[in-house]
């Protein structure tokens, strides 16, 4: 489960995707990546008013998803280390009117800038596979929300049914890194099929959380099976 790649080396990875992230995403998900965001915000469960967390935010898809339900009187905090991704966020969250209550946090994913007990909810987007020491990160997590707080954890993994593992991988190696390479991001984009391949499956996932401490955890596998959301919750 470990990652091979020093925290430095995703940072600078992350730095050089920066001015196509975005646009990738959009294409090499046919568009469904904002559906499966909008579902990781609905089961963290954030109410008007409260304060949100999106943890490696990115350029801040789930965050702004994260501060319409909290409002004008709420606050989110997007978090990530990434300083050409936040700058993204950033530019991007400008446009938005009414203007939307959004703080953005370069900092470490596993040593948050925050108080314990801080949170109503958070979210966390293609994140908790790109760390490199996920217990770390959901125990950092864990710390940092209100008891009873939820966390919804989207990301990719392998799939169980074989077929459609074979999908997913024939689609990372036919699809998404040639168009990558044709950006000049072949091995960026080619990081993802190593990445998944040491990423804890549903059960697994469930098991890490209780171990950080949430005494609920479910996996919602989503888009077939390729990926899932871990919804987790601090007693
Ligand atoms: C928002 C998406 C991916 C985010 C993402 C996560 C990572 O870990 C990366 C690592 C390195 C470079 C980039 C990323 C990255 O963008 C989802 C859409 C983009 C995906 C790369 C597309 C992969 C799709 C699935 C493997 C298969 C889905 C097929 C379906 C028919 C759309
Ligand atoms: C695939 S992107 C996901 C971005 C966004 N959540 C989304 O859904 O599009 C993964 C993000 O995690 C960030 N990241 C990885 N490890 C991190 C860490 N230890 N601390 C903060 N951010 C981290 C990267 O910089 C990158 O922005």
């Amino acid at each position: 489960m470990t990652n091979d790649h020093s925290p430095s080396e995703i940072r600078h990875l992350f730095d050089r995707i920066a001015p196509v992230y975005d646009q990738l995403n959009q294409w090499l998900s046919l568009g469904q990546h904002r559906i499966w965001k909008k579902m990781a915000v609905k089961w963290c469960d954030l109410e008007p008013g409260e304060i949100g967390l999106d943890l490696c935010c990115g350029s801040g898809d789930l965050a702004e998803l994260l501060a319409r339900e909290v409002g004008k009187t709420g606050q989110v905090y997007g978090v990530d280390f990434s300083p050409r991704l936040l700058a993204i966020a950033k530019a991007r969250a400008t446009y938005h009117y009414p203007p939307l209550t959004l703080h953005w946090i370069e900092a470490d994913a596993l040593d948050l800038p925050f108080q314990d007990n801080f949170f109503h909810g958070a979210t966390m987007g293609y994140g908790l596979r790109n760390v490199t020491d996920i217990p770390g990160c959901l125990r950092e997590l864990y710390r940092v929300l209100k008891p009873g707080a939820k966390a919804a954890i989207l990301d990719f993994h392998r799939p169980q049914h074989a077929p459609l593992r074979q999908f997913q991988q024939w689609y990372l190696d036919t699809i998404v890194v040639p168009r990558a390479k044709s950006l000049g991001l072949e091995q960026e984009y080619a990081y993802i099929t190593p990445s998944l391949e040491r990423f804890p499956n549903g059960k697994q996932q469930v098991e890490l959380a209780h171990h950080a401490g949430f005494s609920q955890a479910t996996h919602y596998p989503i888009a077939g099976g390729m990926m899932g959301v871990l919804v987790v919750r601090k007693p």
